[in-house]
């Protein structure tokens, strides 16, 4: 195998190879689209090479490998074969063995995978380290050898990389992806799976890596209809937005569950807690449905359409036949309407036909136009908005549809003081997830082929709904930790979540190894965990390092003044009240804040904006104001205690909540 001045003059080959397919790309869209035949062909040829050379070109000039494994001589087809892995694959020239594999590549799986007792064909297993993309070490594991079963082996360089401090968004983990995280990320398409992870075990990275990986494996199949992100809130989709571009993963929907609900509709006005909770309740699906499918009614009378000398005629009976059956067999509100249409129409068109006439697309579209009016009558064309204004606003059409579902002092909850019209409807944000339940039992909506949600335990029964339709012919990447459940409808157990995301089967994985929190913290956090109501396996902490320290005083200032002399990012973590003032007292002291998602070295949180992020020094102000904040303040302290990534500073004047002590 190379030594280093060996293995930096190959790096440096292969970067001179990525650049010459770079340009090679950018030559061959010339080319492409004036030599080829046909435009088509042409067209999808330029767009695939524009796209491999932008994508190339916004990776950056990352390191181009990380890895590289040699195979021992019993090894089957990769027999005393050595491959360098990368974060895309990289070619010298056609015909000639790949320089570097992309770690998603079947042959890299043994990287990931192989251990000092189970070497699957490996004999050394080489990591390198690089230092601002100069490479400046290696580390080999001589795999399968008596010495290092005996013994294990701890990575050097995968501690260093995970101890490391935070600055700026989150970056990606393909070189220290660890065997547990690599079988969730390489779980196949088909495969719906749930991970139930506690703090900082890598479930957000899992869930990414998994994108990408899906996108390599199932490219044809998802470029149709795509892969959705999910995360909490915006400053968590900031915090996570670089990952995919340095994967070479571009074209992926990342977006917030209230934003793809709300796109619909302008958000303006609030609900109480207790409207929120029925709202966001199961049983809301099935008085929406009520309320929809009430508007349907038995004719009144037959339909007669006079033609020229002639008077066509559906008979009463005839009708309502026509409407059993659409209810019975249509998927969708709208669709059965049309049906309706059609069948009225096909029953005009054979009684013209009888008497000679010729029934051409002209002659159809008058007669459709001319039977609508008659099954509006009957079943109505409607707008989700002007369904759900009547539901909220008529009392009488909300306890019909909600009679045996919700209790009177349920139904107050929801019920507007007086009706509106919908254009006046002053909406919130549960209600932006009943007018996507109703859009869909009026139209099918489009579906994607994987939908990766993160922070699941915080999605309501109607949310998650809302998931299961975008994903009903794909499948979907469960990403959550049952104890930081904050929302008042958080799930207590997957298998309830599941069954609300639509994929009962999916397969549940724990992940306990935990990657951010250092280990004293994490003994902290575990004493919160077992006062909170639901059942998770405890984290035990990767990290040795780490520091926690517990301050009576509330001292900003002094406290961020101890930090900042430490490298890495700074978290002033407190209950929402209490933001304004802290941030008045940093910035007179002249220290510089921003809120989550700026770009600054010291950030202060709102308790609520907290969750999915993390810094390497976290203060955690005044523990028993955090939790007297809400409902699920427990669960609240425990998501902020577990985003320190080096130092937890709690700060406190109250005594600390006695779960903690
Ligand atoms: N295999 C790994 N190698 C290097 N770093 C890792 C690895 N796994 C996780 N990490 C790092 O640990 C930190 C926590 O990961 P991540 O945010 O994905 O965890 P999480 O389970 O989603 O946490 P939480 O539930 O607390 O939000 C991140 O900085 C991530 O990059």
């Amino acid at each position: 195998m190379r030594g280093l001045t060996e293995e930096q003059e190959y790096a440096e080959e292969c970067r001179e190879a990525l650049r010459r397919m770079v340009s090679g790309a950018r030559e061959n869209v010339v080319v492409g689209s004036e030599t080829w035949g046909d435009r088509y062909t042409a067209e999808r040829l330029g767009h695939y090479l524009k796209t491999l050379a932008r994508d190339i070109a916004e990776e950056g000039d990352n390191p181009p490998y990380f890895g590289l494994i040699q195979y021992d001589g019993n090894a089957g087809e990769h027999r005393g074969q050595s491959y360098y892995l990368g974060r895309r694959h990289i070619s010298d020239a056609i015909g000639r063995p790949p320089m570097v594999i992309d770690w998603r590549a079947p042959v890299s799986t043994t990287f990931y995978q192989a251990t000092a007792n189970d070497s699957r064909g490996l004999a050394t297993r080489r990591r390198f380290g690089w230092a601002a993309n100069t490479l400046t070490s290696f580390e080999d594991e001589q795999l399968g050898s008596a010495q290092a079963e005996a013994t294990g082996f701890g990575s050097e360089l995968v501690r260093r990389e995970i101890e490391r401090a935070r600055v700026g968004p989150m970056r990606d983990i393909v070189a220290t992806i660890q065997p547990e995280q690599d079988e969730v990320v390489r779980t196949e398409l088909e495969v719906s799976v749930c991970v139930q992870g506690a703090p900082g075990t890598g479930k957000t990275a899992v869930g990414l890596h998994r994108a990408a990986y899906l996108l390599y494996a199932h490219r044809g199949r998802l470029q149709r209809n795509g892969v959705l992100v999910l995360g909490p809130n915006r400053a968590f989709l900031h915090y996570i937005s670089a990952v995919l571009p340095t994967l070479g993963e571009v074209d992926v929907d990342q977006t917030t569950v209230e934003e793809m609900l709300a796109g619909r509709i302008a958000v303006r006005a609030t609900d109480s807690v207790a409207a929120a909770v029925v709202k966001h309740d199961g049983r809301m699906a099935e008085i929406i449905r009520r309320a929809l499918y009430e508007r349907i009614s038995e004719p009144l009378e037959p339909i007669v359409v006079a033609d020229s000398s002639y008077k066509w005629r559906v008979q009463q009976y005839e009708l309502a036949e026509m409407v059993t059956e659409a209810r019975a067999h249509a998927t969708a509100y709208l669709m059965g309407r049309e049906r309706v249409i059609a069948r009225v129409v096909a029953s005009l068109q054979r009684q013209a036909e009888a008497r000679g006439q010729n029934c051409n697309g002209v002659w159809l579209r008058k007669m459709a136009r001319a039977v609508t009016p008659a099954v509006d009558a009957v079943w109505p064309a409607v707008k989700a908005e002007e369904v759900l204004a009547e539901i909220l606003g008529e009392h009488s059409r909300l306890s019909r549809a909600a009679d045996g579902l919700l209790s009177p002092g349920e139904q107050d909850a929801i019920a507007w003081p007086q009706p509106r019209k919908a254009k006046t409807a002053l909406w919130t944000l549960a209600d932006a997830v009943l007018l996507d339940e109703l859009s869909a039992l009026l139209e099918r909506g489009e579906t994607y082929g994987h939908v990766i949600v993160d922070e699941a335990q915080d999605l309501s029964p109607m949310e998650c709904r809302a998931i299961a339709r975008r994903c009903e012919h794909g499948s979907v990447t469960v990403l959550g930790d049952l104890a930081q459940g904050t929302t008042p409808w958080a799930a207590r157990t997957w298998a309830d979540q599941l069954g609300h995301l639509g994929k009962p089967e999916a397969e549940l994985v724990a992940l306990t190894t935990g990657y951010r929190v250092p280990a004293s913290v994490v003994e902290l956090a575990n004493r919160l965990l077992t006062a909170l109501p639901v059942e998770v396996p405890q984290t035990t902490s990767f990290r040795t390092d780490g520091q926690l320290t517990i301050t009576e005083s509330d001292d900003i200032v002094d406290a961020v003044q101890r930090a900042l002399p430490h490298e890495g990012s700074i978290g002033v973590i407190a209950a929402d009240q209490r933001i304004a003032v802290l941030n008045n007292a940093l910035q007179s002291a002249g220290i510089d804040t921003v809120a989550p998602g700026g770009d600054g070295r010291v950030t202060v949180v709102p308790a609520s904006l907290a969750k999915g992020l993390e810094y390497d020094h976290v203060i955690a102000v005044e523990p028993a104001e955090i939790v007297e904040a809400e409902p699920r303040g427990l669960n609240r302290l425990y998501v902020i205690l577990t985003r320190a990534v080096s130092r937890l500073d709690v700060l406190h004047t109250r005594p600390l909540p006695r779960e903690l002590s």
